[in-house]
């Protein structure tokens, strides 16, 4: 569902010069698995799924999503994926219920069709409560839930969150997880970018760690834990880190 291979991008940056934000990634995504991209500040996370998105260019290597280029073919990814990330705007003067249909719209979805995916999406979100409420009223939870309704209006089959608990409390996050965990159920091909250890744990079946623009391992956890010969999940993401500084520090001049 989702291919990339050797997917690179560097920015020309006015004061730092060219910067290397992701350098040679590759990995596969199929339907119905939930795949993380773990990574601290600046590694290179909010780059790839951009490109992913059709956002950003690549500057080398290729990416499909659901059978299409991210190059080639921008809007057939386009309507084959739903991209929310926590800073996904709400429009403070429509309903939630105005919101998410005007994005249905947006996608063409017949009236008759649309109607229905509303009401199953908001009885399946638990959202009727906030059905006449506007934008501007609702809490930073509510505005998640909404935005992950507009992010599902169109039923695609790629979904790619990017740290979609961010600056959440606890419980909106856990909710956040769970709705993304049913998703999964459905069948979708999900790719979640995160630098929470506990998010990864609970919540991906294979995981990228990303450091740098560049990934340092790539399995499942108990894959990683095997491979690594560590149990614990922040102990092996530190571990990596530093192995990589190490060899980083040995290469310079
Ligand atoms: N438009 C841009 N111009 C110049 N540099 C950029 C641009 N966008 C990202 N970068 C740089 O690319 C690198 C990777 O950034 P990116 O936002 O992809 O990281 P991230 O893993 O998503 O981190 P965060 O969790 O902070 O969002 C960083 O060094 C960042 O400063």
């Amino acid at each position: 569902m989702i291919h990339v291979e050797q997917l690179s991008k560097s920015f020309d940056d006015l004061r730092r010069g060219s910067i290397v934000a992701l350098d040679s990634v590759s990995f596969d995504v199929e339907a119905g698995e939930i795949f993380g991209l773990l990574g601290p500040n600046g590694a290179g996370k909010t780059t790839c799924l951009r490109m992913l998105s059709t956002v950003l260019q690549p500057t080398g290597g290729v990416a499909t999503v659901a059978g299409y280029d991210v190059m080639t073919q921008p809007q057939d990814v386009r309507t084959h994926i739903g991209f929310m990330s926590c800073n996904t705007g709400i429009y403070d003067r429509m309903t939630a219920w105005e919101m998410v249909e005007y994005f249905g719209r947006l996608y063409d979805i017949e009236e008759n069709e649309l109607q229905e995916r509303l009401d199953r999406i908001f009885t399946t979100l638990q959202m009727n409560d906030i059905r006449d409420m506007l934008g501007s009223k609702m809490s930073t939870g509510m505005k998640q839930k909404v935005s992950i309704a507009r992010t599902i209006i169109h039923d695609p089959p790629v979904l790619i969150f990017d740290e979609p608990t961010s600056g959440l409390d606890v419980l909106v996050a856990r909710a956040v997880l769970k709705t993304i965990e049913a998703l999964r159920e459905e069948g979708k091909c999900i790719i979640f970018s995160t630098h929470i250890m506990r998010e990864v744990e609970k919540l991906c079946d294979r995981v990228a760690v990303i450091y740098k623009g560049k990934i340092l391992a790539i399995g499942s956890i108990p894959e990683l834990e095997e491979q690594y010969h560590e149990s614990d999940m922040e102990e092996l993401f530190f571990n990596l880190i530093q192995e990589h500084e190490d060899q980083l520090a040995m290469k310079a001049p």
